[in-house]
């Protein structure tokens, strides 16, 4: 996406062909910063510590580690401990788990002398893919944005809720839930989003708002607690977010406070879209609710806030009693009653496993 002006993905392949160089997120939307990642060490720092975020990306930043992995060692022992060590960054996101299936599938029946090459060539083709398969997910969002639009008065916006971040900065371009949004605004179609703070890491306030600023999407930042509210008051006309993991009946795990919000779109009668590329599907499992392994983070991400203080500094204060513990799950799991549809490169699947076996036939 354009940023100032300069065309930006995500993560980039550098001049050395060796290392990548990806956008820092912790430091959004104060600053700007770009770092290299150069060992397999380094990837796995950067995904655990979520310098880089969002499903799709992670599955991406962790193809690369995997080809990293291969120049400085592409032995069959090596190959598998850059496997073990990606794979633990962080347990919910299939992508992760999805990519390097990828990569270890691939590199493991080559010779050794041709494992780089085709390691760093596969990275960036599922860099690549992923900029597809949200294009089409854009295009299939867009033809529901438009059915609503249709039935406002002209000029009157549709008003679009999100929570966490599924924009670009969760993949490597486009965004999944931001896809549509973003085409909607290109074709001139009045629309307004919501964007959820999304506590604890604030994704939405310093990467959503930071992207929507950035494109000029009108937007509003609201606190997490707020988008019932606005829905029993008629100020939201759909909800579209991303997704960690969708089983294959439809249950979709994604950012805590999802569950939440389609609790309070079903009450409301709003319809609940979540946007997935098809390798954020998870056919081994049916029922999120307990096959799905939830991250618990550090307390310290709810104790804690980052921000940038009135001299510039960026800082992190604490908010809440050294005496109290803090819990962090970093996601919850949506059933597939509450999800109007599946916004998917292939179309718009019912939350099921008939509706998604519609799509994707060969996964029947
Ligand atoms: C397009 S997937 C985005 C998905 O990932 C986010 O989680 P995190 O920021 O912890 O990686 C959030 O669940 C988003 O919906």
């Amino acid at each position: 996406m354009n940023v100032g002006g300069k065309h930006f993905r995500t993560i980039w392949l550098n001049e050395d062909g060796r290392s990548v160089d990806i956008i820092d997120q912790r430091w959004l939307p104060h600053e700007f910063r770009v770092v290299t990642l150069s060992t397999v060490e380094d990837v796995a720092v950067a995904i655990r510590d979520m310098w880089v975020r969002g499903a799709p990306l992670i599955g991406v930043t962790a193809a690369y580690g995997m080809a990293i992995q291969m120049q400085a060692d592409a032995s069959d022992a090596a190959l598998d401990a850059a496997w073990e060590k990606l794979h633990e960054t962080r347990p919910t996101a299939i992508n992760l788990r999805w990519a390097l299936d990828e990569m270890r599938k691939l590199l493991k029946p080559l010779p050794v002398s041709e494992r780089i090459a085709a390691a760093y060539k596969r990275a960036a083709e599922i860099a690549d893919e992923d900029v597809e398969l949200n294009r089409s997910i854009g295009g299939n969002g867009l033809a529901i944005i438009k059915e609503i639009a249709a039935r406002k008065k002209p000029g009157e916006r549709v008003n679009i809720l999100t929570h966490c971040n599924a924009g670009w900065l969760a993949t490597v371009d486009y965004g999944t839930a931001t896809a549509p949004i973003y085409l909607a605004a290109e074709a001139g179609i009045p629309i307004h989003v919501y964007v959820d703070e999304t506590r604890p890491r604030n994704q939405g306030a310093q990467l959503t708002a930071w992207e929507m600023a950035g494109h000029g999407v009108p937007h509003t930042l609201i606190v997490d607690n707020a988008g019932g509210h606005l829905m029993q008051h008629g100020e939201v006309d759909m909800v579209i977010v991303g997704t960690d993991r969708t089983t294959a009946n439809g249950d979709v795990c994604n950012k805590i406070g999802t569950y939440l919000k389609a609790l309070a779109a079903k009450d409301n009668d709003i319809p609940f879209y979540v946007a997935l590329p098809s390798p954020t599907i998870d056919w081994t499992v049916s029922d999120g609710l307990t096959e799905i392994p939830i991250e618990e983070r550090s307390g310290e991400e709810v104790s804690y806030v980052q921000g940038k203080t009135e001299t510039g500094e960026i800082a992190r204060v604490r908010v809440s009693p050294e005496a109290s513990p803090a819990g962090n799950p970093a996601f919850d799991v949506t059933p597939a009653r509450l999800v109007t549809g599946l916004i998917t490169e292939r179309g718009v699947a019912k939350a099921s496993r008939d509706g998604l076996a519609a799509l994707f036939p060969e996964r029947k």
